[in-house]
């Protein structure tokens, strides 16, 4: 029982720290946003399922990589406000990462989206 209450206990945790990605950072506006439309054009193309599980898994991953991102740069700002070269490095690596699966779902919602567009 008690490890039921405890594993119930991090979900509340997980939430939390969704929670304080909204509050912390303004681009996961930005990505709810990009989420909700993908959906919308989902469902107006009416694309195939395989078409939908890609989409919703590059959405999970851009979220995640947003979230990872404030997560490092809360922590990186816990180590010093100074100026510091690796803490900026490590800053610039983290926002890299939320580029590349930005980059990567734009040219996937292309590939997906364009032949729709183009009947
Ligand atoms: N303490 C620091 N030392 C050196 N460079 C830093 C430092 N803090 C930030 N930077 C540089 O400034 C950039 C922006 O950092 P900042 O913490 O302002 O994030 P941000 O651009 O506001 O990120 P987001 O928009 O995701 O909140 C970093 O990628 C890094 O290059």
């Amino acid at each position: 029982m008690n490890k039921i209450k405890k594993h119930l206990t991090s979900y509340q945790y997980s939430i939390n720290g969704i929670w304080l990605a909204f509050r912390y950072e303004n681009n996961m506006i930005f990505h709810l946003v990009a989420a909700i439309t993908v959906v919308i054009v989902n469902s107006l193309l009416k694309v195939t399922q395989t078409e939908w599980l890609i989409t919703l898994i590059l959405i999970g991953l851009a979220w995640m990589a947003e979230i990872f991102n404030t997560a490092i740069e809360k922590l990186a700002d816990q180590v010093t406000r100074e100026q510091d070269p690796l803490i900026g490095q490590v800053k610039d690596l983290a926002s890299g990462a939320v580029l590349i699966i930005c980059i990567v779902a734009a040219v996937c919602a292309a590939i997906i989206y364009l032949p729709y567009l183009l009947k």
